[in-house]
């Protein structure tokens, strides 16, 4: 059996990245003949969640109970999965790449002596088991082979796209309330502030972004940058060195510390490529840069280039661009 950690919403849904993790561990059930998936959550989920869980080919749904699963434990999340786990006897245990994801099945790896792959994007094949996962954050890929059992990983965010079944389970409802140890507390969130709100949606989903670096030169060397977004109905993202030094909001920010973007067409101006910035963009389709240095990282790295200052050569596509709409 594969066994999915299925994180909840407020409003109690399935997130997004869990319904990215039980789409992949289809294929390790595809791969194994048809092995079932259970998944555990946190809490007596609602009807809606349970059938939603079916509708992804989820075959029982245990549900965490008791005074201990009141607020986020690591250690008392990552009890309960193995609790489910020992009865229920799975070979794979997975989460979404997520900080409470990975916390829960580091914790798992560390109780049941296995080494636990983060952030894996794809699943290679049954033998031997291998996985590929992103490393240095997001800038590389390894090939990793998980030959102990539990196999354990988390899946990388929008790695993979998330899908309903196309024959759903039987999504079982099974509630749980496993003993959980006092020092598997000791750990444990005790108060949240509110989060502030994301304005990085935009970002993360356009078609194309316009990206500005330091190159723009000062706050006040967006202007043209900000035409071009216009003129292509895209967003701006920016340079980690562009948000410290305050010339552009936080929310901007593309990057390892940022938000990761895969849109089709990518205009990074005045970036160089540091690493942690590639770590945003990599999957971008394509990626346009502008940059006076031709040997910037983002330039030998780009699908095309116009090396010139960001200054002369942005003006002048919006006067393209204008002219050839005009
Ligand atoms: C833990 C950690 C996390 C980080 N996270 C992020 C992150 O999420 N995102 C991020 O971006 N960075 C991040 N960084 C910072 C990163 O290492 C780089 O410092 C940063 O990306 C560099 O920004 P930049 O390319 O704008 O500036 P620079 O590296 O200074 O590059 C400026 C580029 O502009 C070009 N240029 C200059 N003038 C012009 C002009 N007039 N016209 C055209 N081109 C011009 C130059 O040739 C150069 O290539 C992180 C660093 C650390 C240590």
């Amino acid at each position: 059996m594969i066994l999915v950690l299925v994180e909840v919403s407020p409003a109690g849904e399935a997130v997004e990245t869990s319904r990215e993790a039980v789409t992949l561990a289809r294929e390790l059930s595809a791969a194994g003949g048809g092995v079932p998936i259970d998944a555990v959550v946190v809490g007596t989920p609602h009807d809606a969640l349970v059938g939603v869980l079916a509708s992804y080919g989820v075959r029982r749904v245990h549900a965490l109970t008791g005074s201990a699963y009141d607020s986020f434990a690591g250690a008392a999340w990552a009890a309960g999965l193995l609790d489910v786990r020992e009865r229920a006897g799975s070979v794979v245990v997975m989460a979404a790449g997520t900080p409470r994801g990975n916390e829960v099945l580091a914790h798992v790896g560390a109780r049941t002596g296995v080494p636990m792959a983060a952030n894996v994007i794809s699943f290679g094949g049954l033998s031997p088991f291998t996985v590929t996962r992103q490393v240095v954050g997001g800038a590389a890929l390894e090939e990793m082979r998980l030959s102990q059992r539990p196999a354990i990983f988390t899946v990388a965010g929008h790695a993979v796209q998330a899908a309903p079944a196309d024959a759903a389970g039987a999504g079982e409802l099974v509630v749980e309330k496993p003993d959980i140890a006092d020092a598997d507390l000791v750990a444990r969130v005790v108060s949240t502030d509110e989060p502030e709100p994301d304005l990085s949606g935009a970002l993360k989903s356009a078609r194309v972004v316009v990206g500005a670096g330091r190159g723009a030169g000062s706050a006040d060397g967006f202007g043209d940058l900000l035409e071009l977004a216009e003129l292509l109905d895209a967003p701006l993202g920016v340079s980690r060195v562009v948000t410290s030094l305050g010339w552009r909001p936080h929310h901007e920010q593309v990057g390892q510390t940022g938000s990761r973007i895969s849109p089709d067409l990518y205009i990074p101006c005045g970036i160089s490529g540091a690493i942690q910035h590639w770590a945003g963009c990599s999957t971008a389709k394509a990626i346009l840069a502008i940059n006076t240095d031709p040997d910037a990282p983002m330039v030998t790295k780009a699908t095309h280039a116009v090396i010139g200052d960001l200054h002369e050569v942005i003006p002048a596509i919006n006067a393209e661009i204008r002219r050839r709409r005009a």
